[in-house]
């Protein structure tokens, strides 16, 4: 008998695996140091299109009936004013795939991404490059594929290239590029992204005690408020100074037990999280005992189309401290007023 998603899980892997070398090259050949100082984004531009274009079209291969909602589209690469960035993405992409794709079946392969999602039937949704920032300061970033089938996120894949290796007694701290992956059920699982690919499953912290809880969110103060999770931190007790990590790799510390904690926290009153940034590490962080929600605790829905539209914020932490950690920050933002 083969498992649930047996043949999702290997061709998610592998598409994966796939975008994460593509990423890794073009950062090796086009990022350097003025390309910060200049705030050039053309690096991660072409990586994001490249990325999106190699896992679409191998989903397209294995899957043609399955829509898949991705962050990018093609509509910068179209045109006199996208030739340039287009040459780039579709040489890119033939330097790293198994064959070689036409201007056409690139773009294409980038567009099967519009989905819109909803409730009911089974979509892949994609963010060839979260943490952007990350990737451009050499820092964190992830490839990030799920399957979410009627509303439920049933399979996850997070590529993170610059994540440390841990999953070998006595590996090599500087060994890094990490692949982590979960199916409804079976665990949570980490591997070498290249190299030995021996799976070992992972789990969330058994911490019950906040004082002692390290607790992580977003490098960028544009994307979670850093002055609300200190008070927050504050309530818990928590005296570690907090983890700032870029992209889903946060999802991936949270599920491997090197943090306790991941706050999210509304930047502003009108942003949707989009469904790409969370999927993936939503179902390994479950599937490793850990506990994913929004601001008041409610479970992260992935039923209403590209956004978490009925979700503000998102706190995830290990099972047993999820609950002290949702009232502390239910105080903070105010929920608790609004309950009574
Ligand atoms: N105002 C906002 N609030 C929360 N997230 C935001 C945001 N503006 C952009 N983002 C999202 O934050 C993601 C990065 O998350 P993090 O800061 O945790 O690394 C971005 O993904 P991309 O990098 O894929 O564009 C983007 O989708
Ligand atoms: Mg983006
Ligand atoms: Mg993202
Ligand atoms: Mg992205």
């Amino acid at each position: 008998m083969t498992a649930y998603l047996a043949r999702e899980r290997q061709v998610a892997i592998q598409a994966v695996e796939q975008a994460s070398k593509l990423c890794q090259a073009v950062f090796n050949r086009l990022v350097t140091s003025s390309t910060l100082t200049k705030k050039d984004k053309s690096p991660v531009t072409i990586a994001d299109f490249g990325a999106q274009a190699v896992v679409n079209a191998i989903l397209a291969q294995h899957f043609p009936e399955d829509p898949i909602v991705g962050e990018e589209d093609s509509k910068d690469l179209q045109g006199d004013t996208g030739r340039e960035m287009r040459t780039k993405v579709v040489d890119l992409v033939n330097s790293i795939g198994e064959r070689t794709m036409g201007e056409e079946e690139v773009l294409g392969a980038i567009d099967r991404g519009q989905y819109a999602g909803g409730a009911t039937g089974r979509h892949w949704t994609l963010d060839p490059i979260d943490g952007t920032k990350g990737f451009l300061r050499g820092e964190q970033y992830a490839v990030c594929l799920a399957l979410i089938i009627d509303g439920q996120v049933r399979l996850g894949v997070l590529g993170c290239p610059n994540l440390e290796q841990t999953h070998q007694p006595g590996s090599d701290p500087n060994s890094r590029g990490v692949l982590m992956v979960a199916v409804d059920g079976q665990g949570a699982f980490q591997r070498a992204l290249t190299g030995i690919k021996d799976e070992t499953r992972i789990h969330a912290s058994s911490l019950s005690d906040t004082t002692q809880a390290t607790f992580c969110e977003s490098v960028e103060s544009g994307h979670t408020r850093h002055d609300d999770s200190g008070r927050i931190g504050e309530l818990l007790g928590i005296t570690r100074p907090p983890v700032r990590i870029d992209s889903q790799c946060k999802y991936a510390a949270l599920a491997r037990g090197q943090a306790d904690v991941y706050l999210r926290l509304p930047t502003r009153a009108d942003y949707e999280e989009k469904i790409w940034d969370h999927a993936a590490g939503n179902i390994i962080v479950r599937e490793a005992g850990g506990r994913v929600g929004d601001v008041t605790g409610s479970p992260l829905d992935f039923s209403h189309g590209r956004t978490l539209a009925r979700n503000r914020g998102v706190v995830a932490a290990s099972a047993g401290i999820f609950d002290q950690v949702v009232a502390a920050v239910q105080r903070v933002l105010g929920g608790a007023e609004k309950e009574e």
